[in-house]
């Protein structure tokens, strides 16, 4: 074998699995999803839960051949093995030789995850612990500004991982009434952009004096973080004087030296660790520490808590009841064999307006490419361009393109029970249920094939028929998360 034939040998695509999957979407095209959907015992299998959240992929393109092709495909891919590496602390993340351990940054305290053979839990505790009183003390106004003031104001610098992450969990949070009853009397607010009108808008109403800056960086050297951090420490020092800085800026990085160097103390830095990602990076300081501060430790414990539940589901569950495993397996097959590059990000829920940015990063920044991990270039597309908006705002604005012949998977996501389930009497979409009513439309509608009239006739209001409604082939990915 010359070192060409050597290299292609190497590319899953001339496995058998592959061709098997490829030999499959005939078939599944000729297949219409309102057939797949009159099977009862597809639907219950197709329908699986975690710890309160539940993925219904039953209108997917895809049957349970489908799924045990896309199985073959993984062992192909030593899928099992990867996974066993990834909280093993092997170096998975082969182009910086590094370990791939965000896992470990919400572990409990009594798991052991090592890195170059030393367990990285005991460091990973020691930080929250410091979060943990340090935003005790913001919190409590016992640790003050140099004017002797509470700091009731967050302003977080950070871009990229060390931007969208928090700012969904901040958006998420918001409204939920236990949050905000302990958020109360605080704002957290976030600035990224380098556009000054970004910086403007960050500190609309602010005072140095009751203002906290975090400057959030992995790397301490991002250029737009840098140029914001910068800004705001002449801000602050404009108002208060040089000495000021130790009292009214703190920072999260894994390069320590570099913030010494900013002239930010010791003390007030946070540290992470380069085997966490920049764009997994939420569950570390980054995140937790400006959470903290607004809504107390242990509100962002429960979230740890809950990313920890998913992990050790992730690792031990077997594929074809294991949420992350079923959903990744399906986005392949979406984007790679059925040929659909785009998915949109649809949940029914105001408070999960900042999720599809942050997929974006965490799912474009890591697949995509073009080349194999060996360099190979790929005879195959990667990787999903994702967007989305909540419904039912997304309703008035591009579903119109996804109903009217596009073929884009969707992921709906919903919830029961609502943060704020207003109920004002024959209101539309006023309350929960009516929200709910609406998603279950919007999805069924897309994935049912029926036509505006046969919805009509079902009783479905009439502003929830798309126009011109042309539904045949159409397919949804519908996850609801309970
Ligand atoms: O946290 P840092 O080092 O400032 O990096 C910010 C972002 O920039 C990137 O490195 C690349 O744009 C992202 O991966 C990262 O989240």
């Amino acid at each position: 074998m010359d070192s060409e034939a050597a290299s292609k040998a190497v590319l899953i695509s001339n496995s058998e699995a592959w061709q098997d999957l490829k030999n499959h979407v005939t078939e599944i095209n000729n297949t219409h999803l309102r057939d797949l959907l009159s099977d009862e015992e597809r639907l219950k299998s197709f329908i699986i839960e975690h710890d309160g959240v539940v993925v219904d992929f039953s209108r997917q393109r895809a049957t349970k051949e489908t799924l045990t092709k896309l199985f073959s495909l993984a062992k192909e891919a030593k899928l099992k093995e990867k996974i066993d590496k990834l909280f093993a602390g092997d170096h998975i993340n082969a182009t910086e030789n590094r370990s791939v351990l965000h896992v470990a940054l919400r572990a409990p305290r009594d798991v052991v995850i090592t890195s170059e053979g030393k367990n990285v839990v005991p460091d990973v505790w020691n930080v929250l612990d410091k979060i943990k009183v340090f935003s005790n003390k913001i919190r409590e106004g016992s640790l003050v500004g140099a004017t002797g003031k509470p700091l009731t104001d967050v302003v977080a610098i950070g871009i990229g991982g060390s931007f969208l992450g928090p700012l969904f969990v901040h958006t998420a949070l918001k409204t939920e009434p236990k949050a905000s009853e302990l958020a109360k009397g605080r704002k957290l607010h976030f600035l990224a952009n380098v556009d000054p009108i970004d910086v403007v808008r960050a500190l609309d109403g602010l005072k140095q004096e009751t203002t906290l800056v975090v400057v959030v960086s992995k790397t301490f050297t991002t250029a737009e973080t840098m140029l914001n951090a910068r800004t705001l420490r002449t801000w602050i020092t404009a108002a208060l004087g040089q000495g000021a800085v130790s009292k009214h800026m703190v920072a999260v990085s894994t390069n320590l030296k570099l913030v010494k160097d900013f002239g930010i103390n010791p003390e007030n830095a946070f540290t992470f660790w380069d085997w966490v990602g920049g764009r997994y990076s939420v569950c570390s300081a980054v995140g937790v520490l400006p959470l903290s501060i607004q809504y107390g430790f242990d509100t962002v414990n429960r979230f740890l808590q809950g990313a920890w539940s998913v992990d050790e589901h992730f690792r031990t569950t077997p594929f074809d009841k294991n949420l992350p495993v079923l959903l990744g397996l399906l986005s392949v097959w979406n984007v790679t064999f059925l040929g659909f590059p785009a998915r949109a990000i649809l949940p029914y829920c105001q408070a999960l307006e900042k999720l599809a940015p942050h997929i974006q990063q965490v799912s474009m920044e890591s697949n995509g490419k073009g080349v194999s991990i060996e360099g190979v270039q790929l005879p195959y597309e990667t990787g999903e361009i994702d967007f989305g908006e909540p419904g039912t705002n997304g309703q008035h604005s591009f579903y119109q393109l996804i109903h009217q012949g596009r073929v884009i998977p969707c992921d709906f996501i919903g919830v029961i029970e609502s943060q704020q389930p207003i109920y004002l009497k024959g209101e539309v979409v006023s309350n929960h249920d009516e929200l709910m009513s609406n998603f279950f439309a919007q999805a069924d509608a897309l994935a049912y094939g029926k036509t505006s009239d046969e919805l009509r006739a079902e009783g479905v209001p009439e502003k929830l028929i798309p126009h011109k409604a042309r539904y045949v082939g159409f397919l949804v990915k519908f996850s609801i998360v309970f």
